[in-house]
């Protein structure tokens, strides 16, 4: 099925036709969204407009749609993938704007969809993952990423397996009680603080000993069953060292 997000027709023309197909529509997860980088200096009102279209408003018609389509009727479970905005995105003002709006979004609809037969909606957002999301970037700015990848608690990136499972989480009846929150699964790179030095404050640009977790949607029992994802070269190499951690930590 084609869907462009940004169009609600589509969107409700989508979701119809999975609930002709299947008889119910369990679970709705907005991942799709993305921005282009530029200084809010150089940024035209077009350029925020597109960004702001593309996540806020194609979230909401992708929620309303589901909303009219199904889960006002029979309930059902949201999650929307918007990204860690605790201090705002430097370069990317316009999608921490929609991605913040998003999150307001989720909170009111957590208050006014849950009577309806059991809405639950919740967001998750992903500090920097290791993604296909990063083939879109420039050759320098991957460089940059692979470079500062250890500027993170966790002295790494995430792995999409990470933000995956966060998502199957919310949406199982394991969060039965949880509505309305903003998982943020980042390391802990929305709370800390430039790149500190001293003592229990340093990051570890040596390599993280955090083990990573690969394995979706093989699981625990095949935690490297990825082999690599669908980005530049460099960045599956840090997968690789990531993925040795866990064969080789002393924790
Ligand atoms: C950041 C936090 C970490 C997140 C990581 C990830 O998300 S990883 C995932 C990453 N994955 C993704 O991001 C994937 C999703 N991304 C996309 O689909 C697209 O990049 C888009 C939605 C942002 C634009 O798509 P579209 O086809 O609708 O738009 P269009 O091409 O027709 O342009 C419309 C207007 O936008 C402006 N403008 C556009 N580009 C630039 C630029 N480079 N420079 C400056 N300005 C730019 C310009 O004004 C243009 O109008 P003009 O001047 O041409 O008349
Ligand atoms: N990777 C990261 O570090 C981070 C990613 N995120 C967010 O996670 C989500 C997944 O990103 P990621 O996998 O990394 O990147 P991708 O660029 O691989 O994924 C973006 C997806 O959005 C789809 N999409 C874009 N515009 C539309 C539209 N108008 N209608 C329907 N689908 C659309 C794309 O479809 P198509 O391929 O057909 O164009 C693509 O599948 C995005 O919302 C992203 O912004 C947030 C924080 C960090």
């Amino acid at each position: 099925m084609l869907l462009n997000i940004r169009d609600a027709t589509m969107a409700s023309q989508v979701i119809q036709d999975i609930v002709t197909r299947h008889g119910k529509l369990n679970g709705l997860v907005n991942n799709a969204g993305g921005q282009f980088m530029s200084p809010a200096s150089q940024l035209t009102s077009k350029g925020f407009s597109t960004v702001v279209d593309l996540n806020l408003n194609g979230t909401f018609n992708m929620c309303k749609a589901a909303f009219d389509g199904y889960m006002g009727e029979h309930g059902g479970q949201i999650v929307t993938i918007v990204a860690e905005t605790r201090n705002g995105i430097p370069r990317a003002m316009h999608t921490g704007a929609a991605r913040a709006g998003i999150i307001n979004m989720t909170k009111t609809l957590a208050i006014e969809w849950g009577p309806y037969n059991g809405i639950r909606i919740n967001c998750v957002a992903p500090g920097l993952i290791i993604s296909s999301g990063m083939k879109n970037y420039h050759e320098t700015m991957v460089d940059l990423l692979a470079h500062s990848h250890w500027m993170n608690p966790t002295s790494r990136y995430g792995t999409e397996s990470e933000v995956s499972a966060s998502v199957a989480f919310l949406l199982s009846p394991a969060a039965s009680y949880i509505n309305g929150v903003n998982l943020e699964v980042d390391g802990g790179s929305s709370l800390s603080k430039g790149n500190p030095e001293g003592d229990e404050l340093k990051y570890n640009p040596e390599g993280s000993r955090h083990p990573v977790y690969v394995g979706w949607p093989e699981g625990v029992d095949n935690v490297h069953g990825i082999k690599q994802v669908d980005a530049p070269a460099k960045i599956n190499e840090l997968l690789e060292k990531y993925k040795a951690i866990g064969r080789s930590s002393k924790i």
